[in-house]
């Protein structure tokens, strides 16, 4: 059956290295849309072969782009950006039908991969370097170098924005960069591999698309020189075991298991609209920043699941990602699914109260889409596998606490650290907690928002490296320091 559709589907599904478009060596899998099944047609597995001819173009085009003027980079950044802008709605539709998050966020993702890469086209002169005194008839300096062919894998959250606002530090910094698609939403990176094509020249941005055989090509590839990933703490751990044999440089945005705290003294209203917030609904809870462990001070622990769930019925109502008006969307895959499920199922078997959601919508329009409602889980305890374990979907687990030590024992005791959100009016304890809460990224009467400029990245287990400040670009260089006896 043929469906219509807001916006042509690309066309192209091949390769994009050395500025051309390229029939994979390792075929052709099949791509769907998460919310109804339908087929949206073939996408390229690239397999080592492409991987290695994709990192031969890169690495060509390395010897020229790592010696362009910092403005003429700056310029083609600039440049990709007003094309994001240009063409906004169609992308944001193209990662709505594929990865099943609503069309309006997604649309908003590709604005916000613009200012991104604006921020880093403005920072391309700050990739610079250092002199040293060391008195007459000597100089010490150093400067920063591009490291050369480098990776950038992503995760399915987020298609189009991790692509396009993480190719832009790497590139400004003067190095050339393959980005590794979301394998189960890559339809938008054909199309940005379109837009780009006469924008950056041949082999500066690549574009593959692939499973697990793709990313660990690019990472065991001896000319890529640092890879970095946006995914789960398993394929962080298994990057950097790789990484070991070759000692190269990685920066891994990882998983987290976030603590909201809402404390006694909080304005309340604010905070229980934080504690749903958090969760990122909207996105079916997949987004690594979810707040997905509220601790709720025990005097005001009833009041604050009671309403919980009311604004909850009132904000989020599954729907078709692609519908304007939907609030939430589903989850990408058959099997992240299964994991919410037995998500679902562990917290009933091991004695968590359920208090709203935990099953499929009622509407049939949804039945054939991988729709999960919006779920709270109270009186969720330490010993459970809901408040240990990621599940990257719409659970939020409740918990009561008493007593600041005890909190902080709950909330720093797993080895992930990605945000923390901290609800309360009394600014002693506001600073106490987020100096003691182990968390890359802290919000203190706020949450969920990122701001460029801002480092943001993981403690512990969610992650190595920051990103979306300065540090990102600094983080795509390496320093050579040179000694001059004059
Ligand atoms: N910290 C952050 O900024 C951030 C943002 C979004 C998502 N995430 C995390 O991502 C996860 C969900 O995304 P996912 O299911 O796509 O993650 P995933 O780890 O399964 O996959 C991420 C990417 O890595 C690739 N990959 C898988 N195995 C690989 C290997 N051995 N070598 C190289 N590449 C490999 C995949 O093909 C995909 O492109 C969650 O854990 C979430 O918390 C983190
Ligand atoms: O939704 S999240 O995966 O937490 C996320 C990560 C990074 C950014 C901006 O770079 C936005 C959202």
């Amino acid at each position: 059956m043929h469906t219509e559709h807001a916006y042509a589907l690309p066309e192209c599904r091949n390769l994009f290295y050395g500025g051309r478009f390229h029939v994979p060596q390792g075929g052709y899998g099949r791509t769907l849309n998460p919310a109804t099944q339908e087929d949206l047609g073939p996408v390229s597995n690239a397999n080592a072969a492409d991987v290695d001819a994709a990192v031969q173009a890169a690495h060509l085009a390395f010897q020229s782009w790592r010696h362009t003027k910092p403005a003429v980079r700056a310029a083609a950044l600039r440049e990709f950006g007003n094309r994001l802008r240009t063409h906004a709605e169609e992308l944001g539709f193209l990662d709505a039908i594929n990865c099943g998050n609503p069309v309006r966020e997604m649309a908003a993702d590709v604005h916000f991969a613009a200012t991104q890469v604006d921020y880093f086209a403005g920072l391309v002169h700050e990739a610079k370097g250092d002199t040293l005194p060391m008195g007459d008839g000597v100089l010490n300096y150093s400067v920063r170098e591009p490291y050369g062919v480098v990776a950038r894998i992503v995760a399915y959250n987020h298609p189009l924005m991790f692509l396009a606002a993480k190719l832009a530090a790497a590139v400004a910094a003067g190095n050339t960069v393959i980005l590794k698609a979301a394998t189960q939403a890559p339809l938008s990176a054909y199309r940005l591999a379109t837009l780009l094509q006469d924008v950056f020249p041949p082999g500066v941005v690549n574009v593959l698309s692939g499973d697990t055989p793709c990313g660990q090509a690019l990472v065991d590839h001896p000319l890529v020189k640092k890879v970095s990933l946006i995914g789960s703490t398993a394929t962080g751990k298994s990057i950097l075991r790789s990484a070991a044999e070759k000692v190269m440089p990685v920066s891994l945005e990882l998983g987290g298991k976030n603590p909201l705290i809402i404390c006694p003294e909080a304005d309340m209203d604010k905070a229980i609209e934080g504690a749903v917030k958090g969760m990122n609904f909207t996105w079916a809870g997949q987004s690594c920043g979810s707040t997905s462990r509220c601790f709720v001070h025990r005097s005001v622990y009833d009041r604050v699941i009671k309403e919980m769930v009311q604004k909850i019925s009132q904000l989020y109502r599954c729907g078709l990602p692609t519908d304007p008006a939907t609030t939430m969307g589903c989850l990408v895959s058959k099997a992240q699914y299964e994991k919410v499920m037995s998500f679902i199922d562990s917290a009933h078997k091991e004695g968590a109260r359920l208090v709203c959601g935990g099953v499929r919508p009622s509407d049939k329009a949804l039945d054939n889409g991988w729709f999960v409602t919006a779920t709270v889980f109270a009186d969720v305890t330490p010993a459970m596998r809901l408040f240990r374990e990621e599940v990257f979907g719409p659970v939020l687990a409740v918990i009561p606490w008493d007593e600041e030590e005890d909190l902080l024992r709950m909330v720093n005791g797993l080895d992930f650290g990605l945000t923390a959100s901290i609800w309360t009016k009394d600014l002693a304890r506001a600073h106490r907690l987020a100096s003691r809460v182990e968390s890359g990224y802290v919000w203190i009467n706020h949450v969920s928002a990122h701001f460029i400029g801002a480092d943001f990245g993981g403690y512990k287990q969610s992650g190595l490296g920051r990103e979306e400040g300065v540090s990102e670009l600094l983080a795509w260089t390496q320093t050579k320091n040179v000694h001059v006896v004059l």
